[in-house]
C-alpha cells in the first residue's frame, strides 16, 4: 500500500501562547512545550500566578487577557500560531462568594482571547475546562465525555460556556480547538522546575503536603460520612506533568485526531482522603496532624474519570499514574519552596 504523504503541520512550526503559563497548570505546560522544541510566549497577568515560575526559556507578556487589543499585538509581534489557554480564576468556594467577579474574569478573558485570535488569525486553540461541568447525579461511576453536563457552582458554569463559545468560534471554521477536562491535578515536576506554589492554594494534595512540612498545624478532613469506602470523599488526581503531556499531544495532533474534540483528562482510578493521607504518612514516616470537619459545601462523594477516549485517540500514555509518585513530588516540591510559602514572598526563593 502506498504511504500517505503527509503534510506538515504549519501551525507547530510557530510559536504557542499559554495563558496562564505563569501559574500552577500552565508552567509544567510552558516547561513541556519547551522540552519538545516549541517556542513559547506565556501571557499571564500574575492575579494568582508568579513570574519566577514562566520558564527561562518561554518568553513572557504580562497583560491581561480582557485586553483584547495589547493581546492581539503581542499574538502578531510573536507570530503566534496556536494557544493553550489555562488562564482562570479557579476556586470553587469563591466562585460562589463572588459569581460575577468568575463570569466577568472567565468568560471576559475567553471572549476577549478569541476576538484577538480571530483577528490576528490564530487557528487552533487548546482549553483547559474541567470535571466541574459535570452534572452532580453523574458522579459514582467514572464519568465519559458524553455525560450530561449542568455544573454546581458558577466556576464550572464558566468553564462550560467557555466551553459553547469556543465551539461555536470553531463552527464558522476559523479555528480547530481541542477542549481538556481535567479531573484532580496534582504533583510536580519530577525534576523540581516546577510545581504548586498559589498562595491560599484550596487543593486536597498541596494542603496536605503543607501539613506534613510543619507551614500549617493540621489537615481537616471535610466529611467522614460520604458513602465511599472509608467515608472520605475520592477523586481522581492526575499528575500535572502528564497532564502538560496531554497538551502536547492535542497540540500536535490538533488537525487529525484531536481535531474538534472534548477529552477527559484522569486516570480512572480513585483515591480517598485517607488515601492520601495514609500515602504521605508512608512517605514522611510520620503521623499527619488531622482533623475533622463536616462536609463542605458543594463537595460530591466520587468523581472519578472514564479517560479512555484520551488514550484511545491521543496515544496519551501517563507516566506517573500512581499515587505515591504524585505524593513524592508534591513533598519535595513543597519542601524545596517552603521558604516563598512561609514569608509570603512573591520572589524565587533561591
Ligand atoms: N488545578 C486543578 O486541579 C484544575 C482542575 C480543573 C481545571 N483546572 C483549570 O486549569 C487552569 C489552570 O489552573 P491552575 O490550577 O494552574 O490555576 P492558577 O491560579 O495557578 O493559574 C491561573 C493563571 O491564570 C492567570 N490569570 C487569571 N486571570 C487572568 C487574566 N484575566 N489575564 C491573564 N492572566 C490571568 C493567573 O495569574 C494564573 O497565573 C484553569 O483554567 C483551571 O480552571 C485546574
Ligand atoms: O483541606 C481539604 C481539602 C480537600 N478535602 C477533600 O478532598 C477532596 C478533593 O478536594 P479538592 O482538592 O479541593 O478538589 P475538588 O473540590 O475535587 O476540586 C478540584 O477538582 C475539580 C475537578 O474535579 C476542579 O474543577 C477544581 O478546580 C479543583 O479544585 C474533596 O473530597 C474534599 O472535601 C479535604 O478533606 N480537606
Amino acid at each position: 500500500m502506498p504511504i500517505p504523504h503527509l503534510e506538515p503541520d504549519p501551525i507547530l512550526s510557530r510559536p504557542v501562547m499559554v495563558t496562564g503559563g505563569a501559574g500552577y497548570v500552565g508552567s509544567h505546560i510552558a516547561l513541556a512545550l519547551l522540552d519538545a522544541g516549541h517556542t513559547v510566549v506565556v501571557a499571564d497577568n500574575l492575579c494568582t500566578g508568579l513570574r519566577w515560575l514562566v520558564p527561562d526559556g518561554a518568553a513572557f507578556e504580562q497583560v491581561d487577557l480582557r485586553d483584547g487589543d495589547a493581546l492581539e499585538q503581542i499574538m502578531r509581534r510573536h507570530e503566534v500560531g496556536a494557544v493553550i489557554h489555562c488562564a482562570a480564576s479557579t476556586v470553587v468556594p469563591d466562585s460562589v462568594a463572588d459569581p460575577l467577579g468568575y463570569y466577568g474574569n472567565n468568560i471576559g478573558a475567553t471572549l476577549s482571547l478569541l476576538g484577538a485570535m480571530a483577528r490576528a488569525a490564530v487557528g487552533r486553540i487548546i482549553f483547559s475546562s474541567t470535571a466541574a461541568v459535570y452534572r452532580a447525579d453523574t458522579a459514582g461511576a467514572p464519568i465519559a465525555e458524553d455525560a450530561p453536563t449542568d455544573p454546581l457552582s458558577p466556576y464550572g458554569a464558566t468553564k462550560l460556556m467557555a466551553e459553547r463559545m469556543i465551539r461555536d468560534t470553531a463552527a464558522t471554521g476559523i479555528l480547530d480547538y481541542t477542549i481538556l477536562r481535567y479531573f484532580n491535578v496534582a504533583g510536580a515536576d519530577p525534576d523540581g522546575r516546577a510545581g504548586q506554589s498559589t498562595p491560599a492554594a484550596t487543593h486536597l494534595i498541596k494542603l496536605a503536603c503543607e501539613t506534613a512540612c510543619g507551614h500549617r498545624p493540621s489537615l481537616t478532613i471535610y466529611g467522614t460520612d460520604w458513602p465511599t469506602p472509608d467515608g472520605t470523599g475520592v477523586r481522581d488526581f492526575v499528575h500535572v506533568s502528564d497532564l502538560a503531556q496531554a497538551h502536547i499531544m492535542a497540540l500536535q495532533q490538533g488537525a487529525g485526531a484531536a481535531r474538534n474534540r472534548i477529552f477527559n483528562c484522569g486516570y480512572g482510578s480513585g483515591y480517598s482522603v485517607r488515601d492520601v493521607i495514609k500515602e504521605l504518612e508512608t512517605a514522611t514516616g510520620s503521623a499527619l496532624p488531622i482533623q475533622t470537619a463536616p462536609r463542605r459545601a458543594g463537595d460530591l462523594a466520587q468523581v472519578v474519570a472514564d479517560g479512555r477516549a484520551l488514550a484511545d485517540a491521543l496515544g496519551w500514555r501517563p507516566q506517573y499514574a500512581d499515587l505515591s509518585r504524585i505524593i513524592a513530588h508534591s513533598l519535595a516540591w513543597e519542601a524545596s519552596h517552603s521558604t516563598t510559602k512561609r514569608q509570603g514572598l512573591t520572589g524565587h526563593p533561591n
